[in-house]
Order: structure tokens, then C-alpha cells, then sequence
């Protein structure tokens, strides 16, 4: 699939502060891509230069194959945006809003909109200023894709969701991929990012520590085995094989802690009476952590 949003050396400073540094990215058609970091790490500011609504103090932003700075409203036309500081129109219904943003858009039809509205179950003949947050947000996440973007940059788009329009809303953006489109969008919440993106960048102090896919990620995250034998063993020979990064024994259950693939430990662990194994998922939540606590080590 082609490159849909491309960056080299994106860097943006406030005064002697910087914001973001030095931010290669490449994001393809039909990929979604979770910008994740605790706050203040630039990925607001990463959305607002995508959105040309600040200007970089270096490097390039290309979308679709054209260089932003030469022409951004071109590329505007083609995507959405849900910002992180949303503003309505407080006397204008979800309707109207709708019909507003199809105007200035030149795009009359209202049928992926009203669509995308009744899904997230939301009420478009209410007045903005009588939405509850979250239904302000479900409006902005409407807004963003009414005229059938083909990329869509997201700031915290399912913040104040109820679990059920965050599902509807997630399931949403992954047919929106299926089918094509390209979407950036940032969270603070790994689960998230797990469940709805392809790919993953941690950013951290503005500059992007990790940039993989999530399957990528998983891999050399550590899984937990749980070996259940008829009587205790003698656990050395677990710590002795590769991959092996802990080892807890208590009687004859042995739970080991191991990176990359299981089959030596399970090979070694079936010499022994082994009764029962268990296996639980890597935990991406350790893997961030171990960015943020160890700033960025790899
Ligand atoms: N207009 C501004 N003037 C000065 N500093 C700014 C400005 N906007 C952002 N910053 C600083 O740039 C850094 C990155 O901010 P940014 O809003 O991009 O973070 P974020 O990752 O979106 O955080 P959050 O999760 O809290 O929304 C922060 O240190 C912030 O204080």
C-alpha cells in the first residue's frame, strides 16, 4: 500500500523548549496508527503540524506525495480531524453541524455521517451546548470522517466514550482501514492502542523511542508459563534456557517468565512429570512501562 503521511527530522520547539524531535514516520493506506505517550510528550503537537495548524521549526511533512508547506489545503480537503480541544457551535444541533461542515467541504452527502452517528448512538437533533462531553465527542468523531477522508489524524478520539461507542467506534475505524483509509491517532491508553492499531510509536520527551508493529511488540514481550508437575522438580534447568528471564518455584509449580519463543522450555519442561501448562499473554503495558520508567532503553 502507499505512503500516505511521511515525516524526516519533524522537529518543533517552543522557545528553547522542544516539543517534538526529529520524528521520522511513514504511515501507509489501510494502516491505523497508535501515537502513545504520557502527557507532554508531543503527541498533540505531532497532530496539530499533520493538521498544518502549526508550522515546524525543521524537517518535512509529505502527505499523499506533496509536500505540506507547498500546498496544505489540497491535503486538507482529504482529511479528517478530531482534535484534542473540541469546539462546537453551541446553539447548532449535531445536525446542523453536519450540514455546516458538508458545505464547507462541498460535500452534500450526509449518508456516512448519519450512519456513523447512529452507531456511536448519538442523538443528532440535540443542541451542542446540551451534549454531555461525551456526546460532544461522538459529534467531533463524526465530523472527522463526513466526508469520507482518506486520512484521518485523531487526538485522543475515544476520551469521554462509554465502553460501548469506544467498541462501536473502534470496530469502525478498523472497517475505515479495511477499506482503505489511513489513520494517526493518539491515546494514553496502551489497551487501546492494542486492540485498534496496526502499528504502535511511543513518544517520549518529543522524540518517537519505538515504532513497531504491534504483533512486533508482542513477540519480545515477556510471556508467563505456568508448568504444573506431578511432584516439585528442580527448577535449575529452567533458568538455563534461552529466553528464560525469571523463575519462581513453589512445590511442584514452576511459572517462568520467557522472551521470544516457548519450545526449549516446554521441550525441557516435558522430560519432567508434567501434569499441566498454562500460558498468559504478553502484557504490552510492561513493554511501555519499560520505555517510560527506563526512558527509551530498547
Ligand atoms: N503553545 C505552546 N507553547 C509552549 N509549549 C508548548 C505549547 N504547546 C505544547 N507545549 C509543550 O510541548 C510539549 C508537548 O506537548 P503536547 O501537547 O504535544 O503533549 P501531549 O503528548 O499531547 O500531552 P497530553 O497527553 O498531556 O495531551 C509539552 O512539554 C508542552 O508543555
Amino acid at each position: 500500500m502507499s505512503v500516505v503521511l511521511h515525516t524526516r527530522h519533524l522537529t518543533k520547539d517552543y522557545g528553547r523548549h522542544a516539543a517534538l524531535r526529529e520524528l521520522d514516520l511513514d504511515v501507509r493506506a489501510g494502516e491505523v496508527y497508535g501515537l502513545l505517550g504520557p502527557n507532554g510528550a508531543g503527541k498533540t503537537t505531532t497532530i496539530r503540524l499533520l493538521m498544518d495548524l502549526i508550522r515546524p521549526t525543521r524537517g518535512r511533512i509529505v502527505l499523499f506525495g506533496e509536500d505540506l508547506a507547498t500546498d496544505s489545503v489540497r491535503a486538507r480537503r482529504r482529511m479528517g480531524h478530531v482534535p484534542g480541544d473540541l469546539v462546537l457551535y453551541d446553539r447548532l444541533t449535531g445536525e446542523d453541524h453536519l450540514r455546516l461542515f458538508a458545505a464547507l467541504r462541498d460535500h452534500p452527502d450526509l449518508g456516512e455521517a448519519r450512519a456513523l452517528a447512529k452507531r456511536l448512538d448519538l442523538d443528532l437533533d440535540r443542541r451542542a451546548r446540551e451534549l454531555s462531553k461525551g456526546n460532544r465527542q461522538k459529534l467531533g468523531v463524526v465530523l472527522a470522517f463526513q466526508h469520507r477522508p482518506d486520512l484521518v489524524v485523531l487526538d485522543e478520539p475515544a476520551s469521554g466514550l462509554d465502553p460501548l461507542a469506544q467498541l462501536e467506534f473502534h470496530s469502525y475505524l478498523r472497517e475505515y482501514a479495511a477499506a482503505g483509509g489511513c489513520a494517526l491517532f493518539s491515546s494514553h491508553v496502551l489497551s487501546e492502542v492494542e486492540q485498534v492499531a496496526d502499528r504502535v510509536g511511543i513518544l517520549l520527551s518529543g522524540r518517537l523511542v519505538a515504532d513497531a508493529r504491534i504483533s512486533a511488540l508482542k513477540a519480545k514481550a515477556l510471556r508467563e508459563l505456568t508448568f504444573t508437575f506431578a511432584a516439585p522438580v528442580d527448577a535449575a534447568a529452567f533458568e538455563r534456557v534461552a529466553g528464560v528471564r525469571e523463575v519462581r518455584a513453589d512445590g511442584a509449580v514452576v511459572r517462568c517468565r520467557v522472551a521470544g519463543p516457548v519450545g526449549e522450555l516446554v521441550r525441557v519442561a516435558a522430560d519432567l512429570p508434567l501434569v499441566n501448562v498454562t500460558s498468559q499473554e504478553p502484557d504490552l503495558q510492561e513493554i511501555f512501562l519499560d520505555y517510560v520508567v527506563g526512558d527509551g532503553d530498547d
